[in-house]
Formats: C-alpha cells, sequence, structure tokens
C-alpha cells in the first residue's frame, strides 16, 4: 500500500519553480518514472480566443482569453468584437477580475510535481509526528484507522498541498467500493493558516453536501503523517482537460450546459452561505470568499467530470483556500476589489486576519460583496438555472429575479434534502427555529396542518414557489395577462379536466345563498365543462364567497 504512482515532473519555464520533494521520499518513489502524458509547455493554457464563447469568458468578461497578461483585462473588453449575448451583458463587472492565468499555470505545474510519500501502516494518535512545527496543534478530531480501511490505489490528481488517489474499501458491507482520498501530509502544514485551511475545507465539504454538482464527501481521517479526505470518486478528469481536448471550442448550446452547471453550484453555495453561515453571525467570511472565488476563478480546475461520458456530470471538489491565499502573501495581491469588500480590503491593508469580521462590518463588507454578486452574477444564475430547468410555462418562472433569489434562498433554509426536496420536517424544524413567540402560540400548528398533505410527499422547488407566489403581486407584472395565459395552456395541457359548477362551488367554499349560475357562468367552458380561462385566473385568486 501506499505505492508509488506519482505523475512525472514536466516544469514549464514560465511557471513557478517544481516545490521541493518531501524529505523522505519511500521507497521506489524517488524519481518519476515516465514522460509525462501532457506537455502543457505547448499547449495554451486557456485557449478561449477562439470566435465560440467558453464558459470562462463568459465568466471573465473576456480576461480569460489572455491568459499570459500579467494584468487583468478591463470589463467587457472583447464587447466590441463579438455580439453581446444576455451572459455577457449581465456579467459586465463593475470592477475588473483578477485574472486566472497565474493560478492555472501554478496548478498545471504542480500536477506535475514531486512524488508523494508513503502512508503509514500503523496509526497513531494525534499529528506532531512532522518536523519542523512543533508547538502547531495538528489534532483535528477526524477519524483514526484509515490505513485498515482503505487499500489505496493509483494517484489521480495532485494539488499544492497534497495528492489525491483512487482507494478501495478493504472490509465491510462497503468493501471493494471506490472512492477518492485527498492525502495530505501534516508535515506540509507549518503555519495555524495552513491547519485552519484543511479545517475550514472539510467543514465546507461537509456543509455543502447534497448538491448534484459538488463532489460527495464521505469521511475525514487522520493519523500521525497525514490529514485523508475520503469522497466521492469523480473519473472523469478536469473540465480544464475536456476544455483543451477539444480545442477551447465550444458552441454556445455545449458552453451553457457546461456554465449552468457552474452556477448551480456558485448559487448553491452562496446562498446557503450567506443564508446560514453569515446570517447566524459566525461567519467567516473566507468560507464565503473562498467559494465564490475558487469557483469563479478557478473552475477549470476544480470541476471534474464523473465520468468520461460526454453527459457527465461536472462536480466541485476543491474548496479549499490554499490555492489562493498563502500565508505569506497579502490578500489584496490576489483578491480582486468587486468581490470582497472587508473594511481592512478597503483600505488594502490586511492579511489572513480579516476573515472574522462581526457585526456591523459584516453587512457593510457583504452588502458591497452583494451588491456585486446579487445584482451581476445572481441574475446570471437564476436566468440561466430557471430557463434551463423549466421547460414548461409555469407560473413561477414569471417570477423576477428578485423574488426568484429571495425563494431560493428561503427554500434552502429549509435544508433541502440531496434531491432538493423538502418534508413536512423541514418546514417543521424552521418553524420550530425560527418562529416568533407570538407565533408558536397561534399560527405554528395552523401552518403545519395546512401542510399536511407533505406527510405523503416532498415538495420541490418548483411547488415551493408555486405555493409562495402571490397572484396579487403577480398581477402587477407588465406582461401578466400573457403569463397567466401560458400557464393556463400548461394547465390546460394535462390538468384541466371538466367540472361542474355545483363542484366549482364546492371547491370554491361558496355559500348555498350565492346564485351559482349566474357568479359562475363564465368559469366553465360551456364546449366542454373545463374551467375556462377567466375561471382559472379567478380561482387563482382563491375566491371566496366574500369576494364573490
Ligand atoms: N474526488 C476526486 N476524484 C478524482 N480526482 C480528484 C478528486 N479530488 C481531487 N482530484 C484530483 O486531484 C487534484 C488535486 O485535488 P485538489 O485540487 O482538491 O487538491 P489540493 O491539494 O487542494 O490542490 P490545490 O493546490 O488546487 O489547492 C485535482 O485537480 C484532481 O485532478
Ligand atoms: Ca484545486
Ligand atoms: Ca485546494
Amino acid at each position: 500500500m501506499g505505492g508509488c504512482h506519482a505523475k512525472p515532473l514536466t516544469h514549464d519555464a514560465d511557471t513557478s519553480p517544481p516545490r521541493a520533494a518531501p524529505a523522505t521520499p519511500p521507497p521506489g518513489c524517488a524519481t518519476p518514472a515516465t514522460p509525462g502524458k501532457k506537455h502543457w509547455a505547448v499547449s495554451p493554457f486557456f485557449p478561449f480566443s477562439t470566435p465560440s464563447p467558453s464558459p470562462a469568458h463568459h465568466l471573465f468578461g473576456g480576461s480569460a482569453a489572455s491568459p499570459r497578461k500579467s494584468s487583468p483585462a478591463r470589463p467587457g473588453a472583447a464587447a466590441g468584437s463579438a455580439p453581446t449575448t444576455p451572459a455577457r451583458r449581465l456579467l459586465r463587472l463593475p470592477f475588473p477580475p483578477p485574472s486566472p492565468a497565474k493560478h492555472i499555470r501554478a496548478a498545471l505545474a504542480r500536477r506535475h510535481g514531486p512524488p508523494r510519500p508513503s502512508i503509514p501502516e500503523e496509526v497513531g494518535g494525534e499529528g506532531e509526528g512532522c518536523g519542523g512545527c512543533r508547538g502547531l496543534d495538528k489534532g483535528f478530531g477526524f477519524n483514526k484507522g484509515f490505513a485498515a480501511k482503505y487499500d489505496m490505489g493509483d494517484e489521480v490528481g495532485r494539488g499544492h498541498f497534497g495528492y489525491t488517489c483512487a482507494a478501495t474499501v478493504k472490509k465491510g458491507a462497503r468493501k471493494g467500493e471506490s472512492f477518492a482520498v485527498k492525502v495530505i501530509p501534516k508535515a506540509k502544514m507549518t503555519t495555524s493558516i495552513a491547519i485552519e485551511d484543511v479545517r475550514r475545507e472539510v467543514k465546507i465539504l461537509k456543509a455543502l453536501a447534497g448538491n448534484k454538482n459538488l463532489v460527495q464527501f464521505y469521511d475525514a481521517y487522520e493519523d500521525n503523517e497525514n490529514v485523508y479526505i475520503v469522497m466521492e470518486l469523480c473519473e472523469g478528469g478536469e473540465l480544464l482537460d475536456r476544455i483543451l481536448s477539444r480545442g477551447g471550442k465550444y458552441s454556445e448550446d455545449d458552453a451553457k450546459a457546461v456554465l449552468v452547471q457552474i452556477l448551480n453550484v456558485v448559487a448553491f453555495v452562496t446562498f446557503k452561505e450567506w443564508f446560514i453561515e453569515i446570517s447566524s453571525r459566525s461567519a467567516n467570511i473566507m468560507i464565503l470568499l473562498s467559494v465564490v472565488w475558487n469557483l469563479a476563478i478557478s473552475v477549470a480546475l476544480n470541476f471534474l467530470f464523473t465520468s468520461k461520458d460526454e453527459n457527465a456530470h461536472l462536480k466541485a471538489i476543491d474548496f479549499g483556500l490554499s490555492d489562493f491565499v498563502k500565508p505569506d502573501e497579502r490578500l489584496n495581491d490576489i483578491v480582486g476589489s468587486a468581490y470582497y469588500i472587508a473594511p481592512e480590503v478597503l483600505h488594502r491593508c490586511y492579511s489572513t486576519e480579516a476573515d472574522v469580521i462581526h457585526g456591523s462590518e459584516i453587512t457593510m463588507t457583504l452588502n458591497c460583496h452583494w451588491t456585486f454578486l446579487y445584482s451581476d452574477l445572481s441574475k446570471l444564475i437564476l436566468f440561466l438555472i430557471f430557463t434551463e430547468s423549466c421547460s414548461e410555462g409555469q407560473l413561477y418562472r414569471r417570477l423576477t429575479v428578485d423574488e426568484l433569489f429571495y425563494l431560493k434562498a428561503q427554500f434552502s433554509l429549509l435544508e433541502p434534502d440531496r434531491n432538493g426536496c423538502i418534508t413536512l420536517d423541514n418546514i417543521r424544524m424552521a418553524l420550530t427555529r425560527e418562529a416568533t413567540d407570538a407565533m408558536k402560540e397561534s399560527r405554528v400548528q395552523e401552518i403545519l396542518v395546512s401542510l399536511s398533505v407533505l406527510q405523503y410527499r416532498r415538495m420541490d422547488f418548483q411547488e415551493f414557489c408555486a405555493a409562495a407566489v402571490s397572484v396579487h403581486q403577480l398581477e402587477a407584472l407588465d406582461r401578466w395577462e400573457q403569463h397567466a395565459r401560458s400557464a393556463y395552456d400548461h394547465f390546460e395541457k394535462d390538468g384541466n379536466r371538466a367540472i361542474v359548477i355545483d363542484e366549482l362551488a364546492s371547491e370554491l367554499g361558496l355559500s348555498p345563498s350565492v346564485p351559482l349560475h349566474v357568479v359562475l357562468q363564465d368559469w366553465i367552458r360551456h364546449t366542454d365543462g373545463k374551467l375556462s380561462f377567466l375561471g382559472f385566473v379567478k380561482l387563482l385568486h382563491g375566491m371566496s364567497s366574500r369576494s364573490l
């Protein structure tokens, strides 16, 4: 076990120097064995200068097209040369995002880095076992016994601090099952920041479970030498590789398919972080930053395909800060002002201590942060997600971006399960947690009773939106009539069945004193006895005896 499968070192002169080999490489691992399977020196790192727009092109407003430039491109710089798409228009940023090229280059160089050290067979106590960093607490409280449970296989990738291998379960019910294990040597955790980064990464992975475009986290282990993060094995390779293998050529549709998945994660994590972590004020702003930053800028490196299949899902795999925040680097060298504007950042003098901010400062920081995210990125996210995932004219598609944003956040607060559905229990918990005293006395029970149908089924986001939509609000929309008509057409296709006036009256709870045939005659279409458009619209209002 712990055999050497390290990828060879091919070092691009243009990139940062190769990292020093570990002090004691295991036998047989000292020399890279075969020539590199890729030759990055002759490949463009990010060949996005093709006429077809790539996901990154949209994300970066064209800056990724020239990765070798040292300064970031101006926002919308390419706008004059190509027709402006809605996505590009939405993402014309107020500030230039920093170029991702430096990070991509460094990451490519690392892939061909030195061989990895071995995994100890024997497991020990909590790690003081690494040299050169006494005094640092390297105990994470993770499980012990990694080596007893998993057989390590081939290395599948490597990064700054560690390497990732395929591994199989040795025994038990899951015997033979394959996972990916990211091994982070404790010897590389030479500062408290590095240690905190690992802690945070695991925390984020745990917290973000349940999105189809996020790698599934299973467990974290540790021994004297290493931390082991066990997660789903994505066998389809990195997005970057696929982009390169296509020569960077993506049709609008293909690019959209990729971008939608990426933004699905961005939307998921930002909503979740913002509304759960941040609102509880125990927030660590850098978590938010790291997630958004990693996803938006290093997308091509940190997204893997689940399989080699053309239509394989993309999954975000890396939630560490280490890609971008090194203890010895100041954040203002790295982070674009539009992304994170803590008070310290505004003064352009801060280091990684700036990551815990409380009270009013949080508000200020996030206001700035969200001015950007909310106004630009979220529009694009919602535009794409909702045009992508809704094929028919349901009413909730007619919500404004702001309303969808709000509803998505509310929905996340209910903590949907992995399939993106909520149960009665989720709602019960949220109500118990959030209800005011006055509400607890009167409304909670009532609300739960009204939702009793959820005892037998779950509610997805579409239904949630439909339930939350106020027809009165929708009526204020310019194209309300048109929206209502398309919703009716949808209903007409598979829901509209013949109804008699008495049934309708009982559905509406009308009292016997109401002259039904006079009041309801327009509600039913005489040709086939089905609900008419007028009836449909009125029904949306939940018309009662009183309003009649
Ligand atoms: N779940 C996984 N399935 C398959 N391969 C993976 C998985 N996780 C990571 N890898 C491979 O390992 C590489 C390094 O992983 P990752 O980016 O998480 O490591 P890191 O040490 O955090 O690196 P970085 O320097 O980017 O922070 C990835 O680029 C990928 O090729
Ligand atoms: Ca990475
Ligand atoms: Ca990382």
